[in-house]
Parts: C-alpha cells; structure tokens; sequence
C-alpha cells in the first residue's frame, strides 16, 4: 500500500479536497529555479476543431507526463502521482482561464442567464498504470448585469480561474443550479478521485 500521494497542482483547492478524503500527498509543482522542457501556455492550447472532453483529457495527460519528468529529474523517492485539469464549455466555445479583467468579463457576459458545463480530468499514474476518470457538470448561471459583473470582476476572484469564476466564493450568488460534482467544479471531483486511488491501492 502506498502511504502518500503526489499532487502535480499549483491550486490550493485541489490540496484542500485531497485533505477532504484523508489523501497524504505532497505537491509536486514546477519550481522557478527548474524551468520546465514544455511552457505551461503552449500546454494548455486548444487544437483546432477539438472537443472540450478530448482537450481536458489531453490537458491533464500532458501535466502528467510534465509531472513525471519533474519526479525523475529531482530524483525524488516513488509514490503515484495525481494531476487534474479543468475547462468550462459553452456551446463550442471552450473558456479558459481570463488572461485579463477585459476577458473575464466578456467571459461572465457569455455565461450570464445561460446553462454551461464545466469538465474535470482527473489522471493517476501508478508505476506503469495509468488511471483516469472525467466529471461533467452542468451550472446554470442567473442573468447578471454589467454592473454585478463589474463588481464581480473588482473582487479579483475570476482570475486564475476557468470560465472566470469560482463557484466556491461570490459567484455562488449568481449559480441558480448545478447537475453533477461540485467538488468536480471546484477542480477535483472527490468521488471520481477516489476511485482511482482506491483502484492504485489507496485505503479509502
Ligand atoms: C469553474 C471553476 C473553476 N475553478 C478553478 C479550478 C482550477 O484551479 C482552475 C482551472 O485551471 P486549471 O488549468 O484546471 O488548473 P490550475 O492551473 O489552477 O492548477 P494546476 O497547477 O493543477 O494546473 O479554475 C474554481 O476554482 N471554481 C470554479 O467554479
């Protein structure tokens, strides 16, 4: 049995849900001094014509490779690694993380009143198993105006953040209704990541 985990994840929400199960890990993240071989930008670029499940799935099986050169290259003791990804899609469109305060509200005006989904990718590498497992929910979001949007935006929490918005802080106000995980839409579905634990296994 394994006594800890790796979490390739700069989130500190993704830690704090791995705390929620009771999962040891240990952050395995890029560090400034250790220049990853792959930007990070170049990484999460959409193909074109790609579907939002093949891109997050893609996304996430990329950070894991990245992760598991990290783990070499550091020559740190084994353990599994777990690594996640997530994308908000409206329609066709796929809506990334706001690269400026401009693109979150442009962002929040195409999500306001309307039903979007948001898809989690969770991947395990385990020795020479790789486990992976995808969530999908689905969030509708209230009319907000321009001038609730620009507060919104004020507040600073859209950044960082897919679809520019954190369904665990003040855009709660605004989220009418969700189907599926919310841990899921917050970055790591815990159910989906237990099982994949429990099938390297984890004593869950
Ligand atoms: C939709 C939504 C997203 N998010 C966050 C989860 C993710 O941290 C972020 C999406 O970006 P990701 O690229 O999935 O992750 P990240 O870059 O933050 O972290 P990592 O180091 O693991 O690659 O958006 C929320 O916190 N709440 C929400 O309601």
């Amino acid at each position: 049995m394994h006594s800890f985990v790796y979490l390739a994840s700069q989130s500190p929400r993704r830690s704090q849900l791995l705390e929620q199960i009771g999962i040891a890990h240990r952050l395995l993240v890029a560090q400034d001094h250790d220049p990853e071989p792959q930007d990070p930008e170049a990484l999460e670029q959409v193909l074109p014509r790609e579907s939002a499940t093949d891109y997050v799935q893609r996304v996430t099986g990329l950070k894991l490779d990245a992760a598991i050169a990290r783990l070499q290259r550091r020559g740190l003791e084994q353990a599994p690694i777990l690594c996640s990804d997530t994308t908000v899609s409206l329609g066709r469109h796929i809506l990334g993380k706001p690269e400026s305060q401009e693109q979150a509200r442009e962002m929040l005006q195409a999500l306001s009143g309307k039903t979007h989904r948001v898809l989690t990718a969770v991947a395990l590498q385990s020795g020479r198993k790789r486990l992976t497992s995808l969530s999908v929910s689905s969030v509708e979001f209230a009319v907000m105006d321009s001038a609730q949007i620009d507060a919104y935006v004020a507040s600073g929490e859209p950044m960082g953040k897919a679809g520019a918005y954190g369904v665990q802080g003040r855009a709660a106000a605004y989220i009418a209704r969700i189907s599926g995980s919310y841990s899921g839409i917050m970055g790591l579905p815990v159910f989906e990541t237990a099982n994949v634990l429990r099938a390297a296994g984890f004593a869950i």
